[in-house]
């Protein structure tokens, strides 16, 4: 779940003679001069690691990032416009080769890469075609971002049923004015005390329990209140509420508060589109390929061991979140591990902006790996060294979206591209249970023996 910073000058700051360069250098001076450099000895591996990613001056230095699209000619008039660029050698990893799947679909790339420091993480750089990539666009902002499906904006305002998108579209159809739309609070006016007190100052950093088959009754049957709406939320029109989606939920529901699935709420569905472009993904990789080195031991898999033999088969997934992100926002530091499947895939695809996503270990201590996500790739973390390894996204970098999102075939696509030129989306789907494992008919058994 991204969350907002505040905004800064999008002017170019890689330009020392620039007005913006000279202004953003003065700030800085300003802003650092007490700089307690105790406190900074103190940050681990990989909070240095998002200091220096997030740093908005100097900006960033990529040459350390890797960036495999350097090596597409096919993506050099993407990979050439801005200033942000990666190498394709600054990170030790490894290609390999993909299965023949023979399954049309948005498979474009035959290339897959694995990494000697992080066994179980795969990247499949262009993975999804352009025309892929669009739908999935449309998929994310116009039946994920609404109801049944929970966002971030549903804690605070009384939503359309259609979705905030929907809405806004409807809007430059001109089929609706460009409406107010109220604070949930406004629902409760005689209310002084809202239901359950929101934390105060910064968000909480919530450490959850790591989920597992031993304990998903307990957790599953934790009070899970929901999240009180701010009661200094003003009315906002639809047209500014857009640019503050953060996320949505897809399949079981997620609890932000407890950072556990509550799986009384009934199982969402994921659409047949995504589910199986990610299983796509995981069927394309040569999983012997990815774990030949693997160093852990079997206990690390589980009690039943290393599965990868079946993911092709059993790999089906059943939760995830649509991040989307402004180019001032980030995705700090923290590890997925609500989810019982501690090892089998999650399936990461990115659209839009282009990205600094970090992959550390299983603790903030080992320097994590930069790797510069653009739009169409994707990521597979898996195994017992990745899947719960800390990772996060301290930089969405402005004025990378690629050509082909920029323009499409049909005139409707031109406000998609103007709401892409400063985001990015993420789409990033789970395996909670292992197939054919039913969470709630379980817990109604062993509640009754
Ligand atoms: O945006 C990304 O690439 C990663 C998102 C993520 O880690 C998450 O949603 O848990
Ligand atoms: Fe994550």
């Amino acid at each position: 779940m991204p969350t907002a910073t505040t905004s800064v000058s999008a002017a170019d700051l890689h330009d020392p003679t620039s007005a913006a360069y000279k202004r953003a250098r003065r700030r800085h001076l300003k802003v650092t001069r007490n700089r307690n450099q105790d406190a900074e000895a103190d940050w681990t591996p990989f909070r240095a690691a998002e200091k220096r990613y997030k740093a908005r001056f100097p900006p960033p230095d990529l040459s350390d990032v890797l960036d495999l699209a350097t090596l597409d000619v096919s993506r050099s008039e993407e990979t050439s416009r801005g200033r942000w660029r990666g190498r394709a050698d600054a990170v030790a990893c490894r290609e390999i080769e993909l299965n023949d799947c023979g399954d049309a679909g948005p498979l474009t790339s035959r290339k897959a890469y694995i990494f000697p420091d992080t066994p179980g993480l795969v990247l499949l750089p262009s993975f999804i075609d352009a025309e892929g990539q669009r739908q999935l666009v449309r998929w994310a902002l116009c039946e994920q971002a609404r109801h049944p499906n929970e966002t971030n904006l549903d804690t605070h305002y009384v939503l359309p049923e259609v979705g905030i998108w929907n809405k806004y579209l409807d809007m430059l159809r001109e089929l609706c004015e460009d409406e107010y739309i109220q604070p949930r609070a406004s629902l409760h006016p005689n209310t002084s005390e809202p239901p359950v007190a929101e934390p105060q100052g910064s968000r909480r950093l919530i450490s959850n329990e790591p989920a597992s088959k031993c304990n998903y009754e307990t957790l599953s049957s934790a009070l899970k209140p929901p999240a009180a709406p701010s009661s200094s939320t003003q009315p906002i029109r639809v047209s500014a509420l857009v640019p503050k989606l953060r996320w949505a939920n897809i399949g079981w529901s997620y609890h932000w508060g407890t950072k556990q699935y509550d799986f009384c709420k009934g199982k969402g569905t994921i659409s047949q589109e995504v589910r199986s472009v990610c299983k796509q993904a995981v069927r394309a990789v040569r999983w012997d390929r990815v774990f030949e080195d693997d160093k852990s031991s079997d206990g690390d898999w589980g009690e039943d061991g290393p599965d990868w033999g079946s993911w092709k088969e059993v790999y089906e997934p059943d939760a995830g979140i649509v991040n989307f992100y402004q180019t001032k926002d980030t995705l700090m530091a923290h590890v997925d591990r609500s989810e019982v499947c501690a090892t089998s895939p999650l399936v990461s695809i990115s659209l839009g902006c282009a990205a600094v996503f970090l992959i550390g270990g299983l603790t903030r201590d080992v320097k994590p790996t930069p790797i510069l996500l653009r739009s169409g790739d994707a990521v597979i973390m898996s195994g017992p060294a990745c899947r719960r390894a800390y990772h996060g996204v301290p930089r969405v970098l402005e004025g990378t979206l690629p050509p082909h999102l920029e323009s499409g075939e049909d005139r409707e696509w031109t406000v998609y591209a103007e709401y892409l030129r400063n985001t990015r989306i993420n789409i990033n789907v789970r395996q909670v249970f292992p197939r054919g494992f039913d969470p709630i008919h379980s817990i109604q058994t062993e509640g009754k023996t």
